[in-house]
């Protein structure tokens, strides 16, 4: 009596027919995508093209990745923060993750997969490739639909041509000291989107904007869509990027995949998405700048990043 029943995040459906721009089941699913972004930031995309036994081969190969010695993980590099090798750190103990940059190209694929396994591996191309292809197929879906529902279908074409997807395989180890309630602890994601994919263990939470935190199952063919920092400044914050953690699953090792994409190019706030009630909240936006930006003990300190970087001032 009373109490408030648990939130529920939207589940939205891509596993329609003929989901076409311009079909009554596309238009009314855009209205979802853009209720639910303003909403909760995210939400759980169903997405059959990803069939159950494809997420099952590519965590068998996440698996066997997490087996090569660190004498080759620690060769996944990139001059960019945040795109390589990651491994266990006092800030984060429990985690590793290897990143493939540009991962709907095949040479890079081929290129990361000679580095963990110079004597080849079975499979490891092929699933990759064809799994990052179907992603990739949704993240465009949900950011076409976005744009057109905010009548600003006309940017769509400009901002996804210097966008790129980075697939990153997430190991998160056992929780060793009692006191650890968290695997990985509350952000938002500091690029455009993220769509995350859990298998055997799940654990994700996300953060609705009354502070409550709803866990994420893991289920066949669903994905979870979130909003990164990238998105609430294109948006003009219509959308905040979405707050999500990892809580701590006991004594069973997870491993999940989250495909990142990040725009390489300079974002300008639509036209469109400015008006009297929505005053412009900020200048034109160097996604990578504001990543290098991100490791600087200026954006640590501040209270928003996003905003300390290229907010225009008007919020106090
Ligand atoms: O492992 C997950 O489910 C989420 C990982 C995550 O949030 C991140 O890498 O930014
Ligand atoms: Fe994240």
């Amino acid at each position: 009596m009373g109490s408030r029943s648990p939130p529920k995040l939207p589940t939205i459906n891509f596993s329609i027919e003929d989901l076409k721009p311009g079909s009554s089941s596309w238009l009314s699913t855009s209205k979802q995508v853009r209720y639910a972004l303003e909403e909760y930031g995210c939400f759980v995309a169903f997405y059959d093209k990803v069939s159950a036994q494809l997420v099952d081969k590519i965590f068998g190969q996440t698996k066997d990745l997490f087996e090569v010695p660190i004498e080759n993980k620690i060769k996944n590099t990139s001059e960019e923060p945040y795109r390589g090798y990651i491994g266990p750190n006092p800030l984060m103990s429990l985690y590793e993750g290897l990143a493939i940059d540009n991962v709907t190209s095949p040479q890079e694929t081929h290129k990361f997969r000679q580095l963990m396994w110079p004597d080849g591996k079975n499979n490891f191309c092929e699933i990759i490739d064809s799994f990052a292809e179907l992603l990739v197929g949704l993240e465009h879906t949900v950011e076409q639909m976005l744009f057109e529902s905010f009548e600003a279908a006309k940017q769509y074409e400009s901002v996804a041509s210097y966008n790129s997807q980075l697939l990153r395989f997430l190991k998160y180890n056992t929780v060793k000291e009692t006191d650890a309630t968290l695997r990985f602890a509350s952000h938002t994601d500091k690029n455009f989107a993220t769509i995350v994919v859990q298998h055997d263990v799940g654990g994700l939470e996300v953060q609705t904007k009354e502070g409550d935190w709803i866990s994420i199952e893991s289920a066949p063919s669903q994905f979870l869509f979130m909003a990164g920092d990238g998105l609430q400044v294109w948006s003009n914050d219509r959308i905040k990027a979405c707050h999500h953690r990892v809580k701590d699953c006991g004594d069973k090792i997870r491993y999940s995949l989250g495909m990142f994409t990040f725009n390489n190019g300079v974002l300008q706030v639509p036209q469109e998405l400015v008006d009297d009630s929505h005053p412009l909240l900020y200048n034109p936006f160097d996604s990578r700048g504001f990543i290098r930006f991100y490791t600087t003990a200026e954006a640590k300190n501040a209270k928003s990043p996003i905003k300390a970087y290229c907010g225009v001032g008007l919020e106090i």
